[in-house]
């Protein structure tokens, strides 16, 4: 329960009509959510436009508004409020209505296309060690210490962050690592958040269909850089076209990583193998378990956060060296077997080459590289030709199959897949929709030593058809595989 008034606490409003002293139990942006004493927040959507909704959520008990445009119906027992922008604001209120729970944690974000679960993960994993109580909101799970919360965006909306952000506080949390998708900047679900510090990992192509042009993705990025406070910490990838540019505008304390410019923390690849990276970091060679050079970014990432957020270095990296990093990134599945099977949940064309060029420097003889790879349903179009080209210049055979079809036809995303197949490679794809049949199948065609990548879906134990997840689990796949021709 919280006065209206203190909950517009910081939003500037450009009107309002009615009671601010209005008691409010609930904050809400979506009609179907409303409950009596509600505060409903109308936000402009891709699909739909809340403010269609206000009429229906005041008829469910909303006591207050606030939008951007008021409705025609207006009733005398609710108080509308105005604003200029209803998506910044119900970031700014659901922060308030929360307690303000950033203002009391130590947070940092980590933006980019590719790294931030990586990263995250790891500066969640290496607070613990440092016997800090920790929290982590990411696309694979966020925790509260022990606790998992499940997740289901990368970067949840205001309230249900917010909420999370609260508990966080009430468990004693110091520090929380979070991600902080494109989305999420676009759409202010991080508006009113108080960072400790930003970190940008890499930009390249994603996410097409929702931000149109690469320039808006940019920007996207940047504006989270753009908007940090003055006592926060901005820590780019020098090594990234983009990594200065995010830099440019910021008020924050500006600092840089890398293994190729003069940054301020910089590291060296010493040996790069299946069994980890060794790297030259402040003079010192320190072994990590984490595999591929793009996780040497990621490392020098967490280490340079970690040291800004005024922990030892030594200690960093003594702790770092241990880590694992997150679960279906550069997995591999019951080691040892017959061929090499690695499950990366790389689904956009660079961490696809990536991983794929990381494969390519562990071979040592005739071992064929097998990938088997799909698209999602339902986002960038322009990804899909990209990719499957990507795999058949990286690999001797490929399987392309389905990913999350979503409310689209298997098939269909798989032709568009092969408009990037040239005649030459198309004689080593083989085309399987059923991702389980595909995967099988490239297990069975694996001899001795070879390499089988199955790339996009990662830690992911669902595949979702048509509005349905169905349980699937690449690594379980592979696993039953691997049992059952050792057997
Ligand atoms: C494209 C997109 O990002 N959509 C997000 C967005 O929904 P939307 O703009 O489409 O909402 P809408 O359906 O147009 O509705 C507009 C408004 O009307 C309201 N409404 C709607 C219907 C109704 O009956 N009553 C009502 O009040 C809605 O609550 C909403 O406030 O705002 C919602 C609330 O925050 C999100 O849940 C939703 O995420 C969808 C489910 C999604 O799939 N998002 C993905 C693309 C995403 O955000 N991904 C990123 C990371 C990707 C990555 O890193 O690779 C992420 O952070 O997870
Ligand atoms: N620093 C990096 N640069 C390029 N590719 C990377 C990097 N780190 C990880 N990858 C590759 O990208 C994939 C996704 O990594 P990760 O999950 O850490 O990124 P993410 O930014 O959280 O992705 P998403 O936006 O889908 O949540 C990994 O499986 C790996 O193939
Ligand atoms: N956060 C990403 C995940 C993509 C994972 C891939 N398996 C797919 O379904 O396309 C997205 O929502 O676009
Ligand atoms: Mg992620």
């Amino acid at each position: 329960m919280a006065e209206l008034k203190d909950i517009v606490y910081k939003v500037s409003l450009t009107s309002s009509y009615g009671n601010m002293h209005v008691e409010v139990s609930n904050l809400c942006f979506d009609s179907r959510k409303v409950t009596p004493g509600t505060l409903f927040v109308a936000v402009r959507g891709t699909q739909s436009d809340g403010h269609v909704y206000i009429e229906k959520a005041v008829a469910q008990g909303a006591v207050a508004v606030v939008c951007e445009k008021l409705p025609e119906m207006i009733s005398e027992t609710v108080t509308y409020v105005t604003v200029k922008n209803s998506a910044h604001a119900l970031g700014v209120m659901a922060a308030n209505f929360h307690n303000n729970p950033s203002d009391k944690l130590k947070l940092t974000g980590v933006t980019g296309t590719n790294g931030k679960t990586t990263t995250a993960t790891l500066l969640f994993q290496l607070f613990t060690k440092l016997g800090y109580a920790v929290g982590l909101i990411s696309t694979v799970e966020n925790r509260i210490n022990d606790t998992i919360v499940p997740s289901t965006h990368t970067t949840p909306d205001p309230i249900q962050l917010n909420a999370l952000l609260q508990r966080m506080v009430e468990a004693g949390c110091s520090h929380v690592f979070m991600e902080v998708s494109s989305h999420a900047v676009d759409q202010e679900r991080i508006a009113g958040l108080k960072f400790a510090g930003a970190i940008f990992t890499n930009i390249t192509h994603d996410h097409l269909d929702y931000h149109k042009t690469f320039e808006n993705y940019i920007k996207a990025k940047k504006k989270y850089f753009d908007d940090l406070n003055s006592d926060a910490f901005a820590l780019v990838n020098a090594d990234d076209k983009r990594g200065m540019v995010m830099l440019q505008n910021t008020r924050a304390a500006k600092h840089t990583f890398g293994l190729k410019k003069m940054v301020d923390f910089k590291g060296k690849i010493i040996t790069n193998s299946i069994e980890g990276l060794e790297l030259e970091i402040g003079g010192k060679n320190v072994w990590f378990k984490m595999i591929g050079d793009f996780n040497a970014y990621n490392l020098l990432g967490v280490y340079g956060a970690a040291v800004l957020l005024g922990e030892d270095s030594e200690e960093v990296l003594t702790q770092l060296s241990s880590l694992k990093g997150a679960p279906g990134r550069f997995e591999l599945v019951m080691p040892g077997s017959k061929f090499t099977a690695i499950v990366d949940y790389a689904h956009t064309p660079d961490a696809l080459k990536n991983v794929l060029e990381t494969i390519a420097q562990f071979r040592t003889g005739n071992e064929q590289v097998i990938t088997v790879v799909g698209c999602g349903g339902n986002r960038d179009k322009t990804k899909r030709p990209l990719m499957a080209s990507i795999a058949c210049r990286f690999s001797d055979k490929v399987v392309l199959t389905s990913d999350n079809p979503r409310d689209e036809d298997p098939m269909e995303i798989i032709r568009e897949m092969q408009t990037g197949v040239t005649p030459t490679e198309t004689r080593k794809t083989l085309v399987m929709s059923d991702r389980e049949e595909a995967i099988k199948t490239a297990c069975m065609m694996a001899k001795d030593h070879d390499i089988i990548l199955v790339a996009g879906k990662g830690h992911e134990d669902y595949q979702e058809i048509k509005g349905v997840k169905y349980p699937f689990d690449d690594r379980e796949v592979v696993a039953r595989m691997i049992k059952l021709m050792t057997h």
